[in-house]
């Protein structure tokens, strides 16, 4: 790709797009410029990766096209403040945060930018990331397919409209978490009922990303596909029964709603 791409601040999230991105061949790692605080964080970063990260959170403002920020939602009006001027009129500025609006982007940097707010996943350091992205009206179609670019170099992307990306954090950002509370929740009782450990994760990963394939690949209904498996008197619908007892649907349905509400209040706060 031939744009310069930079990220302010590279933890957790911004390792994973940044592997992603190398690992598909989008950018060679001495491409790609970063930042972090910490100078563990960037003694591990440039032997992990091979970037070129630094503390100068001018300096790759300055010297980016695409321009990430992957910090936390809570420093981004100090480091906004602390960059605003470096940013040129062609720079693409990508938020990842939940929460920060648009809006709230455009009143930081206290003039027209070409923003676009975006939520990322984790799974995007295996190039299986899910990411939807939400362009303002300063961004062109091709910078946006540049950025889209990008995203689906690691995973599949999406663009929606601003009043959805609360709805979002939801089904991509968080959602990985509330997986691995199923993974880990189902190795646990195949652990009790002793299967070792290792054993349990492989078995049950498996299965859960074959369960997401079948959705994905057969166009068929979830419901429908859970049918197929429970065979009359048999184990499944044993276990779907005494799952519904527990409530299962309602708490995963209750656990997407507080993630929505909190982006909300995020998105206000801001
Ligand atoms: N972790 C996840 O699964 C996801 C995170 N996000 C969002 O990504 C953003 C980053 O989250 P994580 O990567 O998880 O956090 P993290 O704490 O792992 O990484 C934050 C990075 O920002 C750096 N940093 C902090 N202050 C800085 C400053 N003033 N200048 C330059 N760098 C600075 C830190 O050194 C660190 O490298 C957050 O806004 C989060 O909401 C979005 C989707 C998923
Ligand atoms: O928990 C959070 O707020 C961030 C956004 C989505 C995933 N992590």
């Amino acid at each position: 790709m031939n744009k310069r791409i930079g990220f302010i601040g590279c933890g957790q999230m911004g390792q994973a797009m940044i592997q992603g991105m190398i690992d598909a061949g989008l950018v060679e790692a001495s491409d790609i410029a970063a930042t972090a605080l910490s100078d563990e964080t960037i003694d591990f970063v440039t032997d992990e990766y091979g970037i070129n990260i630094s503390n100068e959170n001018k300096r790759v403002a300055r010297e980016s096209d695409l321009l990430f920020l992957a910090i936390k939602p809570y420093v981004y009006q100090g480091v906004v403040q602390e960059i605003k001027d470096e940013v040129s009129e062609g720079t693409v500025v990508i938020t990842i945060a939940a929460g920060i609006t648009l809006d709230a982007m455009k009143e930081a940097f206290g003039r027209n930018v070409k923003v676009i707010r975006s939520m990322p996943n984790t799974p995007s350091l295996v190039g299986a990331g899910m990411s939807v992205l939400c362009p303002n009206d300063f961004v062109t179609k091709e910078e946006l397919a540049e950025v889209m670019e990008v995203y689906e170099s690691f995973g599949e992307a999406e663009v929606v409209e601003e009043k959805l990306m609360d709805a979002v954090p939801a089904v991509s950002g968080s959602s990985p978490a509330f997986v691995y509370m199923l993974i880990e929740a189902m190795a646990d009782m195949a652990v009790q009922q002793g299967l070792p450990r290792e054993k349990a994760y492989k078995m049950v990963s498996q299965s859960v990303q074959g369960a997401a394939q079948m959705v994905k690949e057969t166009g068929r209904h979830p419901g429908e596909l859970k049918d197929a498996v429970c065979t009359p008197g048999g184990t499944t619908i044993a276990g779907v029964t005494k799952l519904e007892e527990a409530g299962f649907r309602n708490a995963i349905m209750q656990g997407m709603k507080a993630c929505t509400d909190q982006s909300k209040a995020l998105s206000k706060g801001n």
